[in-house]
């Protein structure tokens, strides 16, 4: 859980009762029926939530997922109400989605296309990942035949989600939902990475949240396809064999590994303006090659 006094800091900015933080997102509750899904300008890298915010990132990552909502909708229903209901505050407006209030699935739904981060590590142990066989000869960034359901569970603030096999979802919450939540999940994320892939963005991996109406219906929750909540490459730099650059925070990685002589034990330092007015830059343009629209 974040600190006190910073779960305190945004509770004051908003006059709701506090639900759920994440690293970078906040849920507040608006009354029975309805939340509000804020996401902040925070950046978090190598673990660590940033000092420094990225001005505008909570509201171009608010209005991509908003979009990818529009996009989806045929594939599976979602929890969006509206991004200008009289009932979002003025002082999160643009960053903020008032969404349906839901009977979450305690399952981190994650698919992947590509192999990278957890995934390779556990490939590299296992030549599988989740559980999930894999062909030999993978390597860092290598597309997979298809893409695969890896889910996690969720884990507190700070730690790292724990991989899962279907095999223990569906131990957990049965055959029948394990089996609807990896139909959606790869129906999904196969969706995205191919209208993101049309517009040059690698979409590697991507975890989704669903949620069970009052009629049982399973519903797409949380953000959705984000550079926050996915691997997005930029295609045109796709090399295998090594790590991915990545689309959205590469200016802060090699800023943070290289001129900024930070020291990995400790708090990174605040971000220099360049480097935050870059990854700006690169928030708001896959935002608008994605969408088409302009930020
Ligand atoms: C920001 C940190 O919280 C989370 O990401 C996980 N979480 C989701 C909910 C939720 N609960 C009911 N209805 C919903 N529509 C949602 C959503 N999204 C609560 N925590």
């Amino acid at each position: 859980m974040p600190s006190a006094s910073r779960v305190e800091s945004f509770v004051a900015e908003i006059d709701l009762p506090h639900v759920a933080s994440g690293k970078v997102r906040d849920i507040y509750a608006v009354d029975d029926e309805h939340l509000l899904f804020v996401t902040s300008d925070r950046i978090s890298a190598f673990d660590y939530v940033l000092s420094t915010p990225i001005p505008d990132k909570g509201e171009v990552l608010t209005r991509l997922s908003a979009w990818w909502f529009a996009q989806l909708a045929d594939l599976v229903p979602n929890h969006l109400v509206s991004l200008d209901d009289p009932r979002i505050p003025e002082s999160v407006r643009g960053r903020a989605m008032l969404v349906r209030r839901l009977s979450m699935v305690p399952v981190e739904c994650v698919a992947r296309g590509y192999l990278a981060g957890s995934g390779l590590s556990e490939y590299a142990a296992s030549q599988s990942v989740c559980g999930v066989a894999l062909p030999g000869g993978l390597v860092d960034g290598s597309q997979l035949p298809q893409p695969i359901f890896t889910p996690a569970t969720k884990a507190e603030l700070g730690d790292h989600d724990e991989n899962v096999s279907f095999e223990q979802v569906a131990a957990v919450h049965g055959d029948e939902l394990a089996s609807q939540l990896r139909e959606l999940t790869i129906a999904v994320y196969s969706r995205g990475r191919e209208i993101a892939a049309e517009r040059g963005i690698i979409v590697a991996d991507t975890k989704f949240e669903f949620g069970r109406d009052v009629d049982g219906s399973l519903v797409l929750a949380d953000e959705v396809l984000t550079p926050d909540s996915s691997r997005f490459w930029p295609a045109d730099q796709w090399n295998t064999g090594r790590p991915q650059p990545s689309y959205d925070k590469q200016y802060v990685r090699d800023w943070l590994t290289g001129a900024s002589g930070w020291d990995r034990n400790s708090e990174p330092p605040p971000l220099p303006d360049d480097v935050v007015a870059a990854t700006r830059a690169k928030y708001v343009e896959a935002y608008e090659r994605l969408t088409g629209e302009t930020f």
